[in-house]
């Protein structure tokens, strides 16, 4: 694997591992069937890549999408149930797809479904690179998804953009490509007259004035919205993003000036802090007085139960929280040490204090410095 970052789409064809997510809008017909066809022309452009010595790691949407035909639904389903027994049917529907065309190249697959806490929590994180690189260097081609059944509305990510963000982490690849049904970021909706393509970004000050919408195809999720959120997590971790449509594909990793070229602006950092900055679903608040706020934004120091004057929501020990200020304004997110149980008799109290009153053990901080990121504040 290449040490050092991937400085332009002209060097992506020396990509050694990439991982490539791909939307369901580039996969499935708006009546709720997988093309066949399309998905064949992306799985073309993949191995070719493989061909020419990439490694390939695939993250695949669609699995909703696909089990809408099948059960005869009318739209993509709303409701967390019946999107779980849409990606149920339509997973498997998927990956025999994705097997047929990837054997017609003589390259064998394999289905890998994560949930949020397997590219985060230390154990789960180790145990899914483990299995990823040894997939990789067994010569397959994983197929990642998020495991749809079993995700509930409060862990799951819900879009794969940001998924495919960490996964790229979790694999130290060299590049993110995402590819859509738009063939670049445009500065605002493609739809709308004047919008123009957005060749490169080489910081993220770049995109203030772009304009984004939520809203994506009738069978995605999160349109550009999530995608940009996934170019924030892999450019701050190190790697860049290509980010195109999967017409496009293959001039784009044949370093062709199409589509969007995100640059890398950071170093690689704590998967941890990534997921907490970018991805986590808060479980509560703490709220901070003044002295507290400064001492965590300003000194990036722990924090301690002394400066809280509030809590709110129901945690456990190692849940996500936010740290708010006196106003009610987010200042950090953080992994909370304790439970929310247990968290109203700390407050107030110096470690000392509660050390002599509640025992050893009570004196550590409510939040650990090392597990807690700033949330950069509008102005
Ligand atoms: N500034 C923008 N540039 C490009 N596309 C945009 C922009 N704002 C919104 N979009 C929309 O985002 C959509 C892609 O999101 P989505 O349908 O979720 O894709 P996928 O299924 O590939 O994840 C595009 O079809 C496009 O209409
Ligand atoms: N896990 C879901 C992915 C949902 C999703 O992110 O869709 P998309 O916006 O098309 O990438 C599925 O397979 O349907």
């Amino acid at each position: 694997m290449s040490a050092v970052a991937l400085q332009g789409r002209d060097q992506l064809p020396h990509a050694g591992r990439i991982v490539v997510k791909v939307g369901s809008s580039s996969l499935t017909t708006p009546d709720g069937h997988l093309d066949p066809q399309r998905l064949a022309a992306v799985v073309d452009v993949l191995a070719a890549r493989r061909a020419a010595g990439t490694q390939v790691v695939l993250v695949s949407s669609g699995a909703i999408a696909a089990g809408i035909g099948p059960l005869g639904l009318p739209a993509r389903p709303r409701d967390l149930a019946t999107q779980q027994a849409a990606a149920s049917v339509g997973q498997g529907l998927l990956v025999a797809d994705y097997e047929r065309a990837f054997a017609a190249h003589g390259l064998t697959v394999a289905q890998v479904l994560l949930t949020a806490e397997d590219t985060w929590r230390r154990g789960r994180y180790r145990n899914a690179h483990r299995a990823l690189t040894r997939l990789l260097d067994l010569g397959v081609v994983p197929i990642i998804n998020e495991n749809d059944a079993v995700a509930t509305d409060e862990i799951r990510f819900g879009d794969n953009d940001r998924l495919a963000a960490l996964v790229s982490h979790l694999v130290h690849a060299d590049v993110l490509a995402l590819l859509t049904d738009v063939d670049a970021l445009y500065t605002g909706p493609p739809s709308r007259p004047g919008s123009r393509r957005i060749a490169e970004v080489r910081a993220p000050g770049e995109l203030d004035g772009v304009d984004v919408t939520a809203r994506g195809s009738a069978v995605g999720t999160g349109g550009m919205v999530t995608k940009i959120e996934s170019v924030a997590i892999a450019t701050q971790s190190g790697i860049p993003v290509v980010l195109t449509s999967a017409a496009q594909a293959a001039a784009a990793f044949a370093g062709e000036d199409v589509g969007t070229w995100f640059a890398a602006t950071g170093r690689r950092r704590s998967i941890r802090l990534l997921w907490l900055a970018h991805a986590a679903r808060t479980r509560g608040r703490l709220v901070l007085d003044d002295g507290a706020v400064r001492a965590v934004v300003e000194r990036r120091t722990s924090l301690l139960p002394a400066g809280v004057t509030a809590v709110e929501g129901a945690f456990e020990a190692g849940d996500p929280v936010e740290l708010v200020d006196a106003a009610g304004g987010v200042v950090a997110r953080g992994l909370v040490a304790y439970g929310s149980d247990e968290v109203p008799q700390l407050l107030g109290h110096s470690t000392g204090d509660l050390r002599d009153t509640l025992g050893p053990g009570y004196d550590r901080e409510l939040v650990h410095r090392d597990d807690l990121v700033l949330v950069r504040r509008r102005r």
